[in-house]
């Protein structure tokens, strides 16, 4: 089909001084669902990146990016875009997810990931699992072959068994770079909280495919020294992740707790529903969590016909899209660098 762009606005400001949240928004007007379809959204995690682990942070959500979108492009749908972009970044030990995923107060690694498909409201999710490398994949795995929406802790594990699902050794997901973070936070005077919102990492995904489907998912190893067993926002729907034709989806990031208390995928979806474009919902609803419950997070959200926006309260998220054969990227406030997907970093 012949592209039908008669006007394209990329519109970028930063209205750190109104609010202090991030704002990006694709603009187009008299563009056709086809040209703006598929796209693919993801996110590294809000919260403040040390210097040393900028570069390949950033490089990260764009070889994820570059992943999904390759699925987008061939007959891949939604759902095998988001899935693959998360399993991408669970392998990158940049991120908090999979690979290189907090350490639990044991010492040990439990995560968290959903998968939302928004054709059916089909979810699929685990939580506090352990010895698995791509949660993702059997948060999936959980929406396709069982009735049910979450599967905790050794459930999980017997689950994944049970499917022949890889299992690996706990210890071969953890990182020195952990282990030390959990070492300096077991100290009595220690706040990880405090600590976590300066390294978050949860990784996250939305796509529309060419079908107009849209899917979501999220991973995360949680909150740094957690107690053991503790569920955080990513395995519960609506809170970690939600995805709906009619609407649109999105993956949030940020503090777990605040973010279950004011459901905030679904809360985005609400305003959405009621007329407010991605971005405008996104900041109203981490305007609310950050007035209601002091928490900090950060989301990416796409709408059906492929308008996209990434918001964050953070100081930074790595975030990166493909659209229309467009890498886009950015880490923190404000910044907005494209390029054609094609082409080397
Ligand atoms: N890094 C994060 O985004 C943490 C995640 N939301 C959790 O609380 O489990």
């Amino acid at each position: 089909m012949s592209p039908c762009v008669t006007q394209t606005s990329l519109n970028l400001f930063s209205t750190r001084s109104l609010n202090r949240f991030t704002c990006l928004t694709i603009s187009l007007s008299r563009v056709s669902l086809a040209d703006m379809l598929p796209v693919l959204v993801v996110h590294g995690g809000a919260g403040f990146i040390p210097k040393e682990r900028v570069q390949l942070s950033c490089a990260g959500v764009q070889a994820a990016v570059r992943g999904g979108y390759s699925k987008l492009q061939g007959q891949g749908s939604a759902m095998d875009a988001v899935v693959e972009a998360v399993t991408l970044l669970e392998n990158d030990h940049h991120y908090n997810a999979g690979l290189g995923s907090v350490l639990n107060a044991k010492g040990e690694v439990e995560m968290d990931a959903i998968v939302m498909d928004g054709r059916y409201l089909a979810s699929g999710a685990v939580s506090a699992v352990r010895k698995v490398a791509n949660p993702v994949q059997l948060a999936r795995l959980v929406m396709d072959k069982t009735s049910h929406l979450c599967l905790t802790g050794e459930g999980a594990s017997q689950f994944a068994r049970s499917m022949g699902f890889p299992e690996v050794p706990g210890e071969s997901l953890i990182t020195e770079y952990a282990r030390m973070r959990w070492k300096k936070n077991l100290a009595a005077d220690a706040n990880p909280v405090e600590c976590q919102m300066g390294k978050m990492g949860t990784v996250g995904a939305v796509a529309v495919d060419a079908e107009g489907n849209i899917a979501c998912a999220t991973s995360t190893g949680g909150m740094l020294n957690k107690m053991e067993g503790r569920v955080g926002d990513t395995a519960c729907i609506g809170c970690g992740g939600y995805a709906d034709n009619r609407v649109g989806a999105v993956s949030p990031t940020g503090e777990g707790e605040a973010i279950m208390k004011v459901t905030l995928a679904r809360l985005i979806l609400f305003h959405m529903e009621q007329g407010r474009s991605a971005e405008a919902a996104a900041d109203e609803a981490l305007a609310y969590m950050k007035e209601r419950v002091g928490g900090l997070g950060g989301v990416v959200v796409v709408d059906p016909q492929g308008e996209w926006s990434v918001r964050f309260s953070s100081l930074q998220m790595a975030w990166a899209a493909a659209q229309q054969q467009t890498l886009h990227y950015g880490l923190y406030t404000g910044e907005h660098f494209t390029q054609n997907i094609d082409d080397p970093y």
